[in-house]
């Protein structure tokens, strides 16, 4: 059941339950050209509050599993549980946020918030009040009636985190969603993104090429191999949050991020 309101229910840290269960699943895209495997198949588990970072090469099969959770495509093998349920179709149980806004530009920000929620015809006086605590905690508001091109990019996404949350989704999904942006701004919304979630307490599972945004994020960072993706390794972070830009300079946080470009260096690099 789907409900509004910024927070959820808390839990003791120590027994947090899986929200999402990945079981020996796998990917093989089947076309014209043949057979082309994805992903090899993949155990692991994401705990309710968790922030999940995956790292891997190019084509390793990062976007396939987002939306295998997403249940938008099917697993060649194997099962994903989401909140104690079998993603078998997709559920509109995860918000996704893209490396794009994909806002659509004659709507209005507050439209294009409640989308999902016009989508899922839910009742909408409450989910409009929810629309407005979450553009008040990413600091828009005021911005309601502008349109998306009346808004700098960094802005546009925090418009599309506000749409990932405005059904109080159990996970949401990010596919590179600070790939666009310029470099300040992409630290700006990290440190942000840490801010929401430690407000929200939301699951996060998100994807990126920078090493260092992947350590700074998360909890624990998962690390796959080239394609067919498979776990290269995973590992905790163990810097204490919240994380201020600072920690970059941590030696923890150096000799992390030096590790893990270890599992790409052979390789040539994450791009
Ligand atoms: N619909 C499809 N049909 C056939 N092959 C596909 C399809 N979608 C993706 N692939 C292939 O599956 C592999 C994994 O693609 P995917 O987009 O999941 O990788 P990725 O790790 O997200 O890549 P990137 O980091 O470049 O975004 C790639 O080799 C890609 O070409």
């Amino acid at each position: 059941m789907t409900r509004p309101g910024l927070r959820v229910v808390e839990t003791a840290e120590a027994s947090r339950p899986a929200v999402i269960a990945v079981e020996g699943v796998s990917k093989t895209y089947r076309g014209r050209d043949g057979e082309v495997p994805s992903l090899a198949p993949l155990d692991f588990t994401i705990d309710e509050g968790e922030f999940l970072v995956l790292v891997g090469p190019s084509g390793c099969g990062k976007s396939t599993l987002l939306k295998l959770i997403a249940g938008l495509l099917p697993p060649s093998t194997g099962r994903i549980r989401l909140a104690g349920r079998e993603v078998a179709k997709p559920h509109g149980d995860a918000g996704i946020v893209f490396q794009n806004a994909l806002l659509l530009p004659w709507r209005s920000v507050l439209a294009n918030v409640m989308m999902p929620v016009e989508v899922k015809r839910l009742p909408r006086a409450p989910y409009l009040e929810r629309a407005g605590q979450l553009l008040r905690m990413v600091g828009l508001e005021g911005f309601e009636a502008k349109l998306p091109w009346q808004l700098s990019g960094g802005m546009q996404q925090r418009v599309s985190l506000c749409r990932a949350l405005v059904t109080d989704p159990s996970i949401v999904l990010m596919d590179e969603p600070f790939g666009a942006l310029d470099a300040m701004t992409r630290e700006r919304m990290n440190v942000e993104l840490q801010r929401i979630q430690r407000e929200t307490r939301k699951t996060i599972l998100l994807i990126t090429h920078s090493i260092p945004e992947a350590v700074f994020l998360a909890d624990r960072v998962l690390v796959m191999t080239e394609r067919p993706g498979s776990i290269a390794a995973v590992y905790d972070v163990p810097l204490p949050k919240p994380r201020s830009l600072e920690v970059m300079g941590d030696p923890r946080f150096v000799a992390l991020t030096q590790q893990i470009r270890g599992h790409f260096r052979a390789q040539g690099g994450l791009d």
